[in-house]
């Protein structure tokens, strides 16, 4: 007899709960339970961090939030380091500094309210603390397994939307940007740095959809402009049930990298902050993606680098990725 996945789940989820706390279950054959139970745990590992509820959610969802996860220390010590790179008083090697699209062409808008998105500050030793947090490694772990590489870093700071729409992030799944498999042992931890609500652009997920495939990613025809490289999947089911993720200071939320998300306009006048790092499982490897829906994003940016270091050698997107990625934990087995 076929079992629903989700019943599936139900039935493995009870069979490891070892502490004995009751985890309702419309299943219960023994028989069943032995032979279910290795593929249908597919998105977590057993690490005794996350209890099975936890667990049960991230593979039905795709995402899950730990609230108050990182101390009010740490984050205002992020935010000093941010303001800093602003102001120009520290210059990190490859740090990639980006002005909201609305604004990018005017001379009158000057640190910090320039800036709407710090990428790959993993040379910079203070913001880098935040990806060897032993707090969040924790539960990164129960994605990726014990090699952990970070993979990619950003501090965002949405800016208040000037009334084109251009802070908002359309809808996209960050596989779009990784030339690395497989999708399951990726995970982002993504922190906010101050209250994050509807009112200043949270984030947005589509529960679920990290069970689905990697969809077509192009810039979305908004009027106002859009961002570099902020592709959007433009035919998602625009029916299919959205939460919004709203969130304290420290709050941390981990998600599959097929997850269908994006965040929405900030309509107040404070820039939203939140720092993230992709990582992965140094067991991962390379693929090509020639040919794929991802050949877009890998000349854009193949032309990036091109700009950045001069036409005479050639990047390619997986060396891009190569050059970028720090070991945060056990052994650099493959990526
Ligand atoms: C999972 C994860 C990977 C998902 C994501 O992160 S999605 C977003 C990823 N975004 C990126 O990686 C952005 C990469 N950033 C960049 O490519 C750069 O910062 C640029 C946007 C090209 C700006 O380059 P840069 O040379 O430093 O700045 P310049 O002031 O000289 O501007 C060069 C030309 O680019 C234009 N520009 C600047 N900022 C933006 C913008 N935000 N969106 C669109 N166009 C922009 C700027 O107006 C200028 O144009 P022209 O004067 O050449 O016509
Ligand atoms: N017209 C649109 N086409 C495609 N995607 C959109 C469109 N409008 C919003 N989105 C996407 O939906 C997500 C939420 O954006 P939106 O600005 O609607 O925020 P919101 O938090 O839902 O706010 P609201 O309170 O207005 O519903 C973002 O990823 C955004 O890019
Ligand atoms: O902080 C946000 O607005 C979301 C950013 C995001 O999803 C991304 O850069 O991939
Ligand atoms: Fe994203
Ligand atoms: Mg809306």
């Amino acid at each position: 007899m076929a079992l629903r996945a989700a019943d599936r789940l139900k039935v493995v989820l009870n069979h490891l709960d070892r502490s004995g706390v009751a985890v309702r279950t419309s299943f219960t054959s023994a028989q069943n339970l032995s032979h279910h139970h290795p593929e249908a745990l597919q998105y977590t590992f057993d690490t005794d961090v996350l209890s099975p509820e936890q667990r049960l959610a991230y593979e039905e969802n795709g995402f899950i939030l730990i609230k108050n996860l990182v101390s009010e220390e740490d984050i205002n010590r992020f935010r000093k380091e941010f303001e800093c790179i602003c102001k120009g008083d520290v210059k990190i090697p490859g740090l990639l500094v980006m002005r909201d699209v609305s604004i990018a062409k005017s001379e009158f808008v000057q640190g910090e309210k320039a800036v709407t998105k710090l990428q790959d500050f993993q040379e910079d030793p203070e913001l880098f603390r935040y990806c060897t947090l032993p707090q969040i490694l924790r539960y990164v772990g129960c994605f990726t397994g014990p090699n952990i590489m970070a993979m990619h870093t950003m501090l965002i700071n949405k800016p208040p939307d000037t009334g084109r729409k251009t802070s908002r992030h359309p809808m996209h799944q960050d596989l779009h940007y990784f030339p690395f498999r497989p999708a399951d042992r990726i995970v982002c931890a993504w922190t906010a740095m101050e209250e994050v609500s509807r009112k200043n652009g949270c984030l947005v997920v589509l529960p679920g959809t990290h069970k689905g495939t990697l969809q077509e990613h192009n810039y979305p025809e908004w009027e106002g402009g859009v961002n570099k490289m902020y592709h959007g999947i433009q035919n998602y089911n625009h029916s299919h049930p959205r939460v919004h993720l709203e969130m304290g200071k420290g709050d941390t939320v981990f998600f599959h990298p097929l997850l269908i998300h994006g965040s929405g306009m900030n309509r107040t006048q404070g820039f939203r902050k939140a720092i993230s790092c992709h990582y992965a499982s140094a067991d991962c490897h390379y693929v090509d993606v020639k040919g794929t829906t991802q050949e877009n994003i890998s000349k854009e940016v193949e032309e990036l680098a091109r700009k950045r270091i001069g036409s005479d050698i050639t990047i390619s997107f997986q060396d891009s990725w190569a050059l970028r990625g720090r070991l945060v934990q056990g052994d650099r087995t493959s990526l």
